[in-house]
């Protein structure tokens, strides 16, 4: 999937926006403050419904104005070609578009349109919280596995329903009911997730490392959120009354992560910044390769300030590689000098961005 137009409308500092995108490689150059990573912003809204710097939509919308709207025509690998809009309003109500189709449902947009983000803050994998290297994979088997969706959202559905009943320290009649259902599709995602990392990611993550990091070794494993040995429904039963007195499961897919050393230490107490931010890259081009080999889809990859902590031999090869690995690439630079390799890439549009507008290279 390729992004073709683009109209952005009242979004930070960008009043009207359009844009017609080259099929793999996009540059915006421009001052900082000028609207380069709002763009990106807007087109990150296309795939998740919410930005990468805010978890308040208000803050995204123009000053005084009622909401922001992003749209865009995308060509598919096969020649078909749709429309995606989405609009949020200061009342915080979303209305998504497709093809002249209202929904209020996000996930149709970011299952049609496979974005990822790499910025500065995209080391977070590593450095921040389990729930985010659960992310990582989720997205995968979202883009990849049909059924993957509805057991997530079944399994999160029964947690509710499980905690709601902990907390409440009543015996009830459905808590065999939400926990059956809940073993079964957590041992579900469980098992998706340990298969995709074991079977396929991490072979693509250690040859990409190869060419990134070389002079390190990695050992990545999955924790799947409860003791080896045990079923998810035997683990729940053991940690029951501790669980039911404090309220909550403490078990479960929901706990899972994915572990990353080098040198038997967790990769992030030795890495510098910039080599985290590698292996990052590592890892996502991963996540595109995989998708691509599984469903001939090809993601949107969007790279914020790629200058930052990156020295331009690591830029240099990790774009080349997304380059090469059909991906649709969207980059943001203060100056054309943080990239001068891509000099030699013909096949690109530059744009120049000042006050939220853009103007093309010709
Ligand atoms: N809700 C808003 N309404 C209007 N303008 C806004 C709003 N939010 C932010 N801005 C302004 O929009 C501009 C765009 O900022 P943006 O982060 O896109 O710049 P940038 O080109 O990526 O800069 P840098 O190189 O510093 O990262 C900034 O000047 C910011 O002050």
């Amino acid at each position: 999937m390729k992004l073709d137009k683009v109209q952005i409308s009242h979004f930070r500092n960008i009043d009207d926006l359009s844009l017609v995108a080259h099929g793999s490689l996009n540059v915006f150059l421009g001052e900082n403050g000028s609207g380069k990573s709002s763009i990106l912003e807007a087109l990150h809204y296309l795939g998740y419904a919410r930005s990468f710097r805010t978890h308040k939509h208000k803050n995204v919308i123009s000053h005084e104005k009622q909401g922001f709207t992003v749209f865009c025509s995308t060509v598919a690998e096969n020649g078909k070609q749709q429309k995606f809009g989405i609009s949020r309003l200061a009342n915080d109500s979303c209305i998504v578009n497709i093809n002249g189709q209202k929904s209020k449902r996000a996930t149709d947009l970011a299952s049609n349109l496979p974005i990822q983000i790499f910025t500065p803050q995209s080391s977070d994998i590593l450095l921040g919280a389990p729930k985010l290297r659960r992310r990582y994979l989720d997205w995968v088997l979202f883009h990849v596995e049909q059924s993957f969706n509805l057991d997530f959202q079944v399994f999160n559905k029964s947690l509710k329903h499980l905690n709601a009943l902990y907390k409440s320290h009543q015996p009830d009649q459905s808590l065999s009911y939400w926990n059956d259902l809940l073993c079964e599709k957590g041992e579900a995602i469980s098992l998706n997730r340990e298969s995709l990392l074991n079977d396929h990611l991490i072979q693509l993550i250690n040859a990409n490392l190869k060419d990134f990091l070389p002079e390190f070794c990695f050992e990545i494993s999955y924790y799947r959120g409860w003791e080896k040995g045990y079923t998810l429904a035997d683990s729940i039963l053991k940690n029951r009354s501790r669980d039911q007195k404090y309220g909550f499961l403490s078990v479960g897919p929901h706990k899972a992560d994915l572990r990353i050393k080098t040198q038997g230490v967790n990769a992030y107490e030795i890495l510098s910044r910039g080599q985290l931010r590698m292996l990052v890259a590592g890892m996502q081009l991963a996540q595109t390769q995989y998708l691509h080999a599984q469903t001939a889809k090809s993601s949107i990859f969007l790279l914020d300030d790629v200058g930052a902590e990156l020295d331009e031999e690591k830029r240099k090869v990790f774009i080349s590689r997304l380059n090469t690995s059909d991906t649709q690439l969207f980059v943001t630079a203060i100056d054309i000098k943080q990239l001068e390799f891509l000099e030699n890439y013909t096949d690109k549009k530059v744009f120049h961005v000042e006050h939220g507008q853009v103007r093309e290279e010709i």
